[in-house]
């Protein structure tokens, strides 16, 4: 109910003046159609059936008055006319109803996509490390579908409810017995269905948790394809992935139960309610025809709307998980916001490096839960201008020892400086500002390699460009693909090879002038081709910048300045290429290593 109430106050909150718009609309409507049903009485007049003026029904008559002194051959046309009246003023009001019902339906669930994008951007990176990727796709695709639906199914009850307390006004005003009667078999319903609208909630709670694990597994099961089809692990994957599948199937027909079961109760339980009205009104007391007439045609038309209040009580309750999902979303995001970029705000000035970088006693755990350190001790300095290649096995925190340098994630112990002056607050920023890193899975957009490279300087000019991709070794295969530039990568670049796409991110790195290079090199996506292009890369731009790499191929890094080595969080040797090569630690072992595989 909570979630409902924020639901509610937040929808109010945005749509404000078109809510009561809507309101108002969706009033004025349902007394149209409260007029609609009294006009029956002058028509069923005309018919014959009853004389107007011997009606009980208040004020009706006087308000037919005029009827009755009209000559009689004109009394049908003009009730008629009337009628045709109402129903297209009606359906008019209806028609611009909903289209504002849309539009507030429509303009809150862009508000809430922007929302939690915004939310998300300006979380930090280690929020980002303990979530999965996934559930961002199922947060934005399913629960945000979930949650605007809401808006729909809010507005749809509130309709309901507003048309039925008019017709329920209506009903006291014919009858004030009957409507009462009926009130309270409404109720005694009403308290019989909550055991339906709990269902409806954990139904609603298992869908989440259901399509957050099927959004995960096409994710991994997409990204892990070539494996699966190179191990032969299809019948695998496909029986886990049925499994999941039936559950969903099996979760989405209890609700389709759930609520014929409702529908059916409520029908069978008007068919009994019905006939013991009439039974009642008849036998006991004793209603006029007329009255009794407009009283079924009210609840006939009244009786659809609880179940449909009902129906739609359920929805809710089925979809609130959704937005409980954002609300629990948007409190970590509150958690872990990095205030500095929020929008609006001028960007930061770039803080380039003057003399040097250094890392004083710097311990870090990704879970102050766990003693395991991922880096422990680790004192260095990287010299403005100069290329430091960061060495060791894998899980020897290279990554981690990068993403504390280019501020992503802060150091649980110790200091990281720039110049002396530590690395803290706006400075972390202005330090981004001036960082341009290359992961070791290039990220580009399905666009063209010029959209590609103007991401980060949308006014490069050809020759900016053209110079970039010179420095990135990628001038060459550009200029021999079909349409240059202008070429189209396909889906995350599937279209280039993995050493040509670390090119193309790599020329983009350099077109936004960083002060640091940070390159992650991959070692999958090289071959020694590549690997000796991205080499020359280096080589041209060492000295112009200040140059970080993760090197997995020593030969990368035969003219780095320092070298690194890192083993269990530990720096282990640090020093010269040449000079570690001749000592007799780790870096000479994983060199002669190199050098015998590659022959
Ligand atoms: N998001 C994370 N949560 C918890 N532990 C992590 C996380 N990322 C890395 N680690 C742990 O921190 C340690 C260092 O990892 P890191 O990724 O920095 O190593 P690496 O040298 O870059 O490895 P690789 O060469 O395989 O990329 C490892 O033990 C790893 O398991």
């Amino acid at each position: 109910m909570k979630s409902i109430w924020i639901y509610v106050k937040r929808l109010h909150h945005f749509a404000g003046a078109k809510l009561y718009l809507n309101m108002i609309s969706m009033t004025l409507i349902s007394l149209f159609e409260g007029i609609g049903i009294l006009l029956l009485v002058p028509l069923l007049s005309v018919s014959g059936l009853f004389a107007v003026g011997q009606v009980n029904i208040p004020l009706l008559d006087q308000a037919t008055a005029p009827l009755r002194s009209l000559p009689d051959h004109l009394i049908l046309p003009v009730i008629l006319g009337l009628y045709m009246l109402l129903i297209i003023v009606q359906s008019y009001l209806q028609k611009q109803q909903t289209v504002l019902n849309i539009e507030i339906q429509q303009s809150f669930a862009r508000h809430l996509r922007l929302q939690v994008y915004r939310d998300l951007l300006q979380s930090n990176w280690s929020f980002f490390l303990r979530k999965r990727k996934s559930d961002f796709n199922h947060i934005f695709t399913s629960e945000l579908t979930r949650a605007s639906q809401g808006t729909h199914l809010f507005l749809r009850l509130v309709t309901s409810l507003i048309f039925t307390a008019i017709q329920v006004a209506l009903a006291f005003w014919l009858s004030f017995q009957l409507t009462l009667f009926v009130l309270v078999s409404g109720l005694l319903l009403a308290l019989y269905a909550r055991r339906f609208i709990r269902h409806a909630k954990s139904l609603g709670t298992r869908t989440t948790e259901l399509s957050q694990s099927y959004m995960s597994a096409l994710n991994d099961h997409f990204n892990g394809i070539k494996d699966i089809k190179s191990n032969l692990l299809e019948r695998q994957h496909m029986g886990w992935f049925r499994a999941l599948c039936d559950r969903m199937e099996h979760n989405m027909v209890q609700f389709a139960k759930l609520q014929t079961s409702s529908q059916f109760f409520y029908k069978s339980a008007s068919a009994v309610l019905i006939a013991l009205f009439i039974y009642f009104s008849f036998e006991v007391l004793k209603v006029p025809v007329e009255q009794l007439l407009l009283i079924i045609v009210i609840f006939s038309r009244l009786w659809p709307r609880f179940s449909s209040i009902q129906s739609s009580w359920e929805q809710i309750m089925q979809s609130t998980p959704g937005f409980d999902s954002l609300l629990e979303l948007e409190a970590e995001c509150a958690a872990a916001r990095e205030q500095v970029i929020r929008e609006g705000l001028a960007l930061q000035k770039p803080l380039r490096i003057q003399h040097s970088m250094e890392c004083r006693q710097v311990h870090y755990r990704y879970n102050e839960a766990y003693e395991t350190y991922a880096l422990r001790d680790i004192n260095l300095r990287i010299p403005a201008n100069s290329m430091t290649a960061v060495v060791g096995k894998s899980g020897a925190g290279k990554s981690t020892l990068i993403d504390l340098l280019i501020g992503l994630i802060r150091p649980e112990q110790g200091e990281i400086t720039v110049d002396g002056v530590p690395l803290t607050g706006d400075r972390v920023f202005a330090l981004r500002a001036s960082v341009s890193y290359v992961s070791q899975e290039p990220f580009l957009f399905n666009s063209s390699i010029r959209d590609n490279l103007q991401l980060v300087d949308p006014d490069a000019t050809d020759a900016k460009i053209w110079e970039a991709l010179e420095f990135a070794s990628a001038a060459s295969f550009v200029r021999d693909l079909p349409q240059g530039l202008e070429t189209v990568i396909g889906d995350r670049g599937v279209r280039l090879s993995g050493g040509e796409r670390q090119r193309i991110v790599l020329a983009r790195a350099i077109l936004r002038k960083p002060s640091i290079l940070v390159l992650d090199e991959a070692t999958s996506a090289l071959d020694t081709e590549n690997e000796a292009k991205i080499k020359e890369s280096l080589d041209r731009l060492k000295g112009s910048l200040t140059i970080i790499v993760i090197a997995h191929r020593l030969s990368t890094i035969r003219n780095a300045d320092q070298v690194i080595v890192l083993e269990e969080g530990r720096i282990i040797q640090q020093g010269g290429f040449q000079q570690l090569s001749g000592e007799s630690g780790t870096f000479g072992k994983l060199l002669r290593f190199q050098s015998e595989m590659n022959g």
